[in-house]
């Protein structure tokens, strides 16, 4: 990340920020939501805190990450239910994300749709391309393998969200892009959220920004997780 995100303007949002509204500013250690000095400093906290936890997931056995994988596919399904009808923007795994690949057919063979998710560039929202097993794939931005051509799903119903870390609130930490929260704020409809990671990926706060969006849910390996003080938020 670089500091060319203290200079921008204020920014308007179509959701509601991470229980920022809720929140006494105090109790998250913040003077103001959007104080600049403070913001940097989250940011530059955020980037050292993304760096200890991909290593520390990438420092997990990938025999043991494979079976996590596999209960927190499991675990997603049941947190997820019917999704016969359904539209589920899943992701293609790297950096030892949880491998959700099987998760998708399970999907497909029970009457949902799938897509992924395509990075456009750098500052704009994320776009959702349907996606099934053996169609074709090319490497997009970052080397991210990516739908090139297939039609586009204005809003998923459901959007599986990876995690680099996620807090009580389940406040998304991902990889610095603000991809999910920006594509998010500008969906015309909001869809159902789930965070996957393993549990490791658990840390008390990811001192929430206004722009942070909260997932409805965080999978594990050891179940799902619901936000500590977001119960009566609004769905
Ligand atoms: N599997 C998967 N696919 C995904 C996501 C994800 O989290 N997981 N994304 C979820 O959003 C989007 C991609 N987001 C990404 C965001 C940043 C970087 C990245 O490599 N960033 C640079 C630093 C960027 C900067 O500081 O400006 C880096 O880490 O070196 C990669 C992917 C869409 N696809
Ligand atoms: N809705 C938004 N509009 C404009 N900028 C945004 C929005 N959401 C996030 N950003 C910007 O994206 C940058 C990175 O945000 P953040 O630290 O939350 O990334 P992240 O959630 O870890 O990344 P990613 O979603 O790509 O995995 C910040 O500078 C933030 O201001």
């Amino acid at each position: 990340m670089t500091s060319h995100s203290d200079n921008e303007g204020p920014a308007t949002y179509a959701s509601p920020p991470c229980f920022m509204h809720e929140v006494d500013p105090a109790y998250m250690g913040l003077a103001e939501p959007s104080d600049p000095r403070q913001r940097a400093d989250v940011m530059r906290w955020r980037k050292a805190e993304r760096a200890r936890l991909i290593a520390a997931r990438l420092a997990i056995p990938s025999e043991v990450r494979r079976r996590h994988g596999d209960q927190i596919a499991a675990n997603l399904e049941e947190a997820l239910g019917d999704v016969a009808g359904l539209t589920v923007s899943v992701y293609w795994p790297f950096r030892g994300e949880p491998d959700l690949r099987e998760f998708l057919e399970h999907v497909n063979a029970r009457g949902g749709r799938t897509a992924l998710p395509v990075v456009i560039a750098r500052d704009k929202p994320l776009v959702f391309r349907a996606w099934s097993k053996d169609e074709p794939l090319e490497r997009g931005v970052w080397n991210i393998p990516a739908p090139a051509e297939n039609a586009e799903v204005v809003t998923p119903d459901v959007v599986i969200a990876p995690v680099v870390g996620f807090d009580l609130l389940c406040c998304r930490l991902g990889y610095g892009g603000g991809f999910f929260d920006r594509t998010l704020a500008a969906l015309p409809k909001r869809p159902r959220v789930f965070g996957v990671g393993y549990k490791q990926a658990a840390i008390p706060t990811i001192y929430p920004q206004p722009h942070d969006i909260a997932m409805d849910v965080v999978v594990t390996e050891d179940g799902i997780v619901a936000p500590e003080a977001g119960a009566d938020r609004a769905a």
